[in-house]
């Protein structure tokens, strides 16, 4: 038995499941998204070029990822800090923090805003997608890889003694790639050696979810400990996602607080609203469900933060949560979703 049987690993080190407390299990405190950059619409050049004020903050909120500064997330340490102390006044209590490699991970930056605000924070292993993967990434064995993710969390990444709670999340695109086969491949193996907790960002298609959970479970990976990402953008008929349900991961609805008209990743796509994301969660515990679903917001560009206009990290805490309260899910799911799921996953073997 590993010292972190049992534990929780922060980036100040192994607690006990119990202090969790209330947990946004997706979030990113520190990171850049440049990689995701979608040119402007002609015409809209000059307003993806201006400083983010107030009269551009609706073509901001329905064009997030084409306005390169608000992309870099990195760049608002100050603000994120005060909106984590605004989450514990909130009730919040840990955060989990799913920067990978390729997305600018600062670990140091997570131990200082977990040191400042009592919030508990979770760091993440492994590679986001493809298109950010190194050539020297690319040009790794699966062990070689494995031997990283591991090290991440027993040892610490980038260079510094900070360990990794989690894998992930470990990114994947549609379709999935080589190199990202031999990541999952590689994040599967880790997961038999650590017994630790396992989060995966999908492609953008329906059929992904369920590609990604076979490669894991063909490599050995614990699906019963996998956190599928982004179910809102990627599953929205009713029986697919009982299908996908039936494979065992845990079930996460993390765009809370993102209303997108037209999402530019995939035009087919229409992003529900936070009241059809809740909708999903009546509908999945009513089907069984409870112990499987985990909720977070995401945040990952800049006008999302309450500085900006945006919902922030409270958002779930202060509005998502009496609404699911007014829509029939008991407090006690409520606390299953919010506390126990999130404990549960967390925990290394
Ligand atoms: C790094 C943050 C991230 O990948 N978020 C998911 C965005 S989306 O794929 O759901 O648009």
């Amino acid at each position: 038995m590993s010292e972190r049987s049992g534990k929780v690993q922060t980036v100040l080190g192994l607690i006990e499941p119990d202090q969790l407390g209330r947990t946004m299990t997706h979030e990113h405190l520190t990171m850049t998204f440049e990689c995701s950059h979608v040119p402007p619409a002609p015409g809209d050049e000059g307003l993806a070029a201006a400083p983010i004020e107030m009269k551009h903050l609706h073509w901001l909120q329905q064009n997030p990822y084409s306005h390169q500064e608000n992309l870099l997330l990195n760049q608002e340490i100050e603000a994120v800090k005060e909106e984590l102390l605004c989450y514990r006044k909130a009730g919040g209590g840990s955060i989990v923090e799913n920067t990978t490699t390729g997305i600018n991970r600062n670990l140091p930056v997570l131990r200082q805003l977990a040191k400042d605000t009592g919030v508990h924070v979770i760091a993440g292993a492994g590679y986001y997608v493809d298109v950010t993967h190194s050539d020297e990434t690319r040009k790794m064995t699966v062990e070689k890889l494995t031997d990283i993710i591991v090290s991440e969390v027993l040892h610490g990444a980038d260079g510094t003694e900070i360990r990794c709670g989690v894998i992930g999340e470990i990114g994947t695109s549609w379709p999935i790639t080589e190199s990202e086969k031999k990541v999952l491949r590689a994040t599967a193996h880790a997961q038999t050696q650590l017994g630790c907790p396992v989060i995966i960002h999908p492609g953008r298609d329906t059929a992904a979810p369920g590609e990604v959970i076979r490669i894991l479970q063909e490599a050995g990976g614990d699906i019963s400990k996998t956190v599928m990402s982004h179910l809102d953008r990627t599953i929205y008929d009713r029986q697919e996602l009982l299908e996908f349900a039936k494979m065992g991961s845990y079930l996460e609805y993390d765009l809370f607080g993102t209303e997108l008209l037209n999402y530019p990743f995939n035009l087919r796509v229409d992003m529900p609203s936070d009241s059809q994301r809740v909708q999903n969660l009546v509908f999945l515990v009513r089907e069984g469900y409870e112990d499987r679903i985990l909720i977070a917001h995401d945040i990952h560009t800049k006008h999302r933060l309450t500085k900006y206009g945006g919902h922030g990290y409270s958002h779930i805490l202060e509005n998502i949560v009496p609404k699911m309260l007014s829509r029939g899910i008991t407090q006690n799911q409520v606390d299953k979703i919010l506390i126990e799921n999130p404990k549960h996953w967390l925990t290394f073997k």
